[in-house]
């Protein structure tokens, strides 16, 4: 699909040429780190990978090309993956908008537990968004704490629905829950774990609940914060090894692992070679069908994404009651999350300080030439992937070639899939050995299927669960960061069981009944769960016989890895790696993986994991065939500008499919209501919405052309929106990572796409931390008149309370940005200037309360009320 370049974005300053970098060399530098800290050796073992010497790139400036775009030959970076991090960490102002809770949907499962302490102390008739402490969190609070529960009229959702009780709803109590004992659990509960926090009321620390381990157990001890993950069979440590793949230049591969090992440090440059992978293009249309003939099977929601096998997902025609009453309860436990940071950051020191399995307290590092070739290797070996352009995300190799059973080839066969992603090429043969595995792979390269597949044969060589099996284990769980992403990948696994009809694939997710969960997982056991983090733990407290299901786990996912180990997510994430088998594999994806992440991913993963990528290091971790381009105008100047970006791109492509990205759920609403308004061809999405609207728009746009999703961060990871011609950000991503992914959502399977990220004069430093990534700088395009007044008229004919709305959410997003929120007064200044951008005389008036929250008090230019 052609991108027809916007013949308006100017690239400023022609004549000044990209910035000179000194070659690079591509091996992987090994520094030794002289003296290993023996409390930090995770941390150690990673640092130890940081290149030396990489010169930053600064933002290139280029000329604007004429369509069709081509990919940017022999691009440069400085994007050493190892380091960063740490030139971000340097400029302390581009971590500073680190999200805390990046997804407010999944937010509300998390908090749920905090909510039914009913200790509230917030207004629930303010519509306040951010806990109002974000400095000290250094996070966004974004759309994750509604204050008030505000109802989403528009839709037609919210009409008529109760308010659930979660507890009366719920018919499994948790003084119902029988003790549990991992002992008297059938094969995996070997490890002596002892379940007794049913018997305390739950998981919640404080109340002397333990989750003691030995031997094989997860340890999760003391006042319950503490995980302590120890192995008896991880010892050993992780590795890193280059293996061939692709690359512009021919001299390096593209795939990487790393196993380091904790006993001794010795560094092995990675062996890259380069192969020919000769980009082919011609069979991405069947992938588009094939999500297209998902409506056959029985929808796991009246309008949500349907899915194939029938019997797996029970109809849900009962409306959303206890969906918004979920998000009700979300306003309500905002209290007590800095102390919950607070508790979360001590706990992960905690966790290096005491694990006790680093009887190595050095670093090996251990370059692996090729794990798809290695000759012990169980599967036959995999081909090599061959030098290409950076548009080719498939492999030379075919599924065929993997030890993959023959039904599973089958559906593979069936989704339309020939030959192995990069990814998958990578991943395959060492996950199929039964490794941990961290994996990076650029959006879009077909990562779910990468960990689903070898999952699905684990499932196959297990035990049958017998019929009269009356809590059948879970073998595989798959937690997802939001309920789309969970959705999408029980779609996928779905496709790939075709041919395995006795394998069942469940999804428990967030804005949705409990109880029909619960009811549905009685009746149709499955053995692989997909789930969000916090409805997953509601079963884990609140479902009989669930935990001991759980205990059935071998193999964990965590897609989206370095989310879910974020600060919003890790607490749950931590409480449910603590409730499955500790004797299990580990799975961890995503496109990006910090530095921060890998020195933490052993909470999840065992020391002797292998950390795979497949973005060839020195290389950007977006697409080439992605356009990236910066706009800076000034707040007034960006909704007509938006709508002349958006005019442009859908006058020329006729096949337009954009995303805009927004900064938070109040903003998404306002500027969907705004384009509405200006006849564009909109819809919105975004966590205050019905889960059964957001699945309902998702998959429209999942299947239309010509159409425009305005989204809040719900959309930002993981999404597979096929032929997304456009991405625009507006306003400041909240991190570097957020940027990529959402970019992600365009230039998937290889093909070309477009992003724009619109920033105020004042949001520019954002840049910074992006600088070794492709962005060019364009001139905004000049507004005619007529243009300025139509999107004055419409932003006349938006609703006031929308406006009121977006003004707090936009005062609470930057203002728990350390950057933006630093200068309370400013702050001030600025949001006033955005409710000037949307036709306000005054600024709304913000309940004192919530103002008291967000440290706003007796700033000059709030109104009070
Ligand atoms: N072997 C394959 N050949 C062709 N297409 C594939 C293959 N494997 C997966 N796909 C398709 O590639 C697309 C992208 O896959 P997926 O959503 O898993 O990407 P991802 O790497 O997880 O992206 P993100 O980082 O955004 O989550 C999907 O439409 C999927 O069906």
């Amino acid at each position: 699909m052609p991108i027809k370049l916007l013949p308006h974005l100017r690239f400023l300053n022609p004549s000044v040429s990209v910035t000179g970098f000194p070659s690079m060399n591509l091996q992987p530098t090994v520094r030794t780190i002289p003296t290993f800290c023996r409390i930090f050796p995770f941390k150690l073992q990673y640092l130890g990978l940081t290149r030396i010497n990489q010169q930053p790139q600064l933002p290139s400036v280029r000329k604007l090309s004429t369509r069709p775009f081509r990919t940017r030959p022999g691009s440069q970076s400085s994007g050493s993956d190892f380091n960063r991090t740490r030139e971000r960490g340097r400029g302390g102002e581009v971590r500073a908008s680190k999200s805390l809770i990046e997804d407010e949907a999944e937010l509300s499962d998390w908090v749920s537990d905090l909510g039914s302490k009913r200790n509230n102390k917030y207004d629930d008739d303010s519509d306040f968004k951010s806990a109002g402490s974000g400095e000290r969190r250094g996070g966004r609070e974004r759309e994750s704490f509604p204050m008030k529960r505000r109802r989403e009229n528009d839709s037609g959702e919210s009409r008529g629905r109760g308010r659930m009780n979660r507890n009366s709803a719920n018919s499994f109590s948790r003084n119902d829950n029988p003790r549990f004992n991992r002992r008297s659990d059938g094969e995996s509960r070997d490890d002596g774990g002892d379940f007794s926090r049913r018997k305390s009321g739950g998981i919640e620390r404080g109340n002397g609940n333990s989750f003691r381990g030995n031997g094989n157990g997860n340890s999760f001890r003391g006042n319950g914060n503490s995980f302590r993950g120890n192995s008896n069979s991880s010892r050993g440590g992780s590795s890193y090894s280059s293996r061939g793949g692709n690359s512009n230049s021919s001299r390096g591969g593209n795939v990487s692992s790393f196993r380091g090992n904790s006993s001794s440090l010795r560094g092995n440059s990675s062996s890259f070679r380069g192969n020919s992978n000769p980009s082919r293009g011609g069979n991405s249309n069947s992938f588009r069908e094939r999500r297209n003939e998902r409506d056959d099977g029985g929808g796991f929601k009246k309008e949500g994404m349907q899915l194939r096998r029938e019997a797996k997902f029970s109809e849900d025609d009962s409306d959303d009651s206890d969906v918004e009453d979920e998000d009700e309860e979300r306003g309500k436990t905002m209290n007590g999350f800095e102390d919950l940071l607070t508790e979360e950051v001590s706990d992960v020191e905690d966790d290096d300080d005491d694990d006790d399995d680093d009887d190595g307290s050095t670093l090996r590092m251990n370059a692996r030439k090729s794990i798809g070739l290695d000759k012990e290797d169980d599967v036959k070996s995999v081909k090599r992937s061959s030098p290409g352009n950076d548009n080719s995300y498939l492999s030379e190799s075919r599924f065929d070639e993997c030890a993959i059973s023959p039904l599973s080839l089958k559906g593979i066969k069936g989704a339309g899939y020939e030959r192995m992603t990069k990814v998958q090429e990578a991943t395959l043969p060492v996950i199929l050995k039964g490794k941990d595995v961290l994996a990076k792979a650029k959006t879009g390269t077909g990562k779910t299927v990468a960990f689903l597949l070898p999952a699905i044969e684990v499932v196959i060589k297990s035990p049958p669960v017998g019929r009269d099996q009356k809590r059948p284990p879970i073998l595989v769980l798959v937690m997802c960061p939001t309920r789309e992403l969970a959705n999408q990948a029980a779609t996928e696994a779905n496709t790939l069981l075709k041919y395995h009809p006795s394998i069942g694939v469940q999804v428990v997710i967030g804005g949705t009944r409990l109880t029909l969960e619960q009811k549905r997982m009685q009746t149709n056991p499955c053995q692989i769960l997909v789930a969000t983090p916090g409805r997953l733990k509601d079963h884990i407290e609140n479902t009989a016989g669930f935990a001991t299901r759980l205990m059935g786990v071998k193999v964990l996912v965590l897609d989206e890895a370095d989310h879910l180990l974020d600060m919003g997510f890790r607490k749950d994430i931590e409480k449910i790696i603590a409730a499955v088998p500790k004797q299990r594999q580990t799975l961890l994806f995503s496109a990006t993986v910090s530095e921060e992440v890998r020195q933490i991913c052993h909470i999840a993963l065992k020391r002797d994991h292998e950390f795979i990528s497949t973005v060839e290091e020195g290389s950007e971790e977006t697409h080439s065939q992605v356009r990236q381009m910066h706009l800076v105008a000034p707040l007034d100047k960006q909704f007509p500008i938006l709508y002349a970006l958006l005019k442009e791109h859908v006058a020329d492509n006729p096949d337009y499919k954009v995303l805009v990205f927004c900064t938070t759920a109040m903003v998404t609403r306002l500027v969907s209501e705004l384009l509405g308004e200006l006849k564009l061809n909109v819809r919105e999405i975004h966590s205050r919405k019905p889960q059964s609207y957001r699945t309902r728009i998702s998959d429209e746009f999942r299947k239309s052309k010509g159409l425009i999703l305005v989204t809040s961060d719900v959309s930002a990871r993981g999404v597979d929106y096929p032929d997304v011609t456009l991405v625009i950000q507006v306003g400041l991503p909240a991190e570097r990572e957020q940027y990529i992914h959402r970019l992600g959502r365009t230039g998937r399977k290889g093909k070309e796409g477009e992003g724009i990220l619109l920033l105020a004069p004042w949001e520019e430093f954002f840049l910074s931390s992006v600088k070794d990534l492709p962005i060019t700088k364009a001139s905004a395009p000049s507004v005619d008149p007529d243009t300025q007044k139509k999107v004055e008229r419409a932003l006349s004919h938006v609703e006031m309370k929308n406006k009121e709305a977006a003004y707090q959410a936009w005062l609470g997003y930057y203002n728990s940005n350390k950057k933006v929120g630093k200068d309370k007064c400013k702050l001030v200044e600025l949001a006033n200037e955005f409710s000037r951008c949307m036709g306000l005389d005054t600024p709304p008036a913000i309940p004192k309360l919530v103002l008291g929250k967000m440290g706003l008090r007796n700033v000059p230019g709030l109104r009070a009320k």
